[in-house]
């Protein structure tokens, strides 16, 4: 994914100015930064998931695959391609199958015997299979947190995704779930290019390869992780990295 001169408002506030970055792929993006800065807004715009919000205006391009998110693409098809997770687990009241079948029935697979399969993948992908497979037809709220989030990124991973966004999807959770999930995204960027919202910044450094530091709606510094933390040449990234602010 690549993200070109790209400029957001919210009415007459700018969230986003002049954004320029590229999500290589089979790489974790880690997005640092005081709150406020933009960062799940350059999220949500990788899926337009701020088209649902009112008075947004988006200049510039976001391309998937060289193809442009808002004029090329349909909206419905790039949500596919780029799936979600949020900081709160979000299952569904519904059986953890439903969950993971959602997205697939939706795009219209109905054989049982297909959906079986992408239940089955798709819960092993998300390293949560074993621990889930003898229940697949209870209630997905009656799962811990940590269970929720990882079965949430089965039913992101359900539908065949290029792209994962993760928004500060570990915040909510025990350390535990969280060295869980923090693996599982080591093992998912084999197959996905994954771009996350840390708050977290021990986190992006185990877990990123590259990582893009905000500030009030601005890319400061962009690069390998090793670089920003160890390295970095803008003096608000160093002051940020070493915990001077934040
Ligand atoms: N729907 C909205 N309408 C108006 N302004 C918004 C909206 N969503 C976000 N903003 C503003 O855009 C700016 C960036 O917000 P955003 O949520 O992207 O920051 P963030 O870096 O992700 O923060 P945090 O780390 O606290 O989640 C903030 O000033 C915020 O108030």
């Amino acid at each position: 994914m690549v993200v070109e001169h790209l400029n957001l408002f919210y009415g007459d506030f700018q969230g986003l100015r002049d954004i320029n970055l590229t999500f290589p792929e089979n790489q974790v993006t880690a997005l640092i930064g005081p709150s406020g800065c933009g960062k799940s807004t350059l999220l949500k715009t990788l899926n337009r998931m701020n088209d649902l919000v009112e008075g947004c205006r988006v200049e510039g391009s976001v391309l998937l695959d060289g193809a442009d998110a808002y004029r090329t693409l349909d909206p419905t098809d790039l949500r596919r391609r780029v799936g979600m997770v949020f900081q709160q687990p979000n299952p569904f009241p519904m059986s953890i199958y439903d969950n993971v079948a959602f997205g697939p029935r939706s795009h219209g697979v109905r054989a049982k015997a297909d959906l079986d399969i992408i239940v089955e993948e798709s819960l092993r992908a998300a390293a949560i299979w074993d621990e889930l497979k003898d229940r697949l037809k209870k209630n997905a709220l009656g799962l811990s947190g940590g269970q929720q989030q990882r079965l949430c990124i089965a039913r992101a991973l359900a539908v065949q995704p290029e792209v994962l966004l993760l928004d500060e999807s570990t915040s909510a959770l025990d350390p535990i779930s969280t060295a869980k999930i923090e693996e599982l995204i080591g093992q998912l960027k084999e197959r996905y290019t994954v771009i996350m919202v840390t708050h977290n910044m021990l986190q992006a450094l185990r877990i990123s390869d590259k990582t893009a530091f905000f500030l009030l709606g601005e890319v400061v510094e962009a690069g390998d992780t090793d670089t920003i933390f160890s390295a970095p040449t803008d003096p608000r990234t160093a002051d940020y990295v070493a915990g001077r602010f934040g």
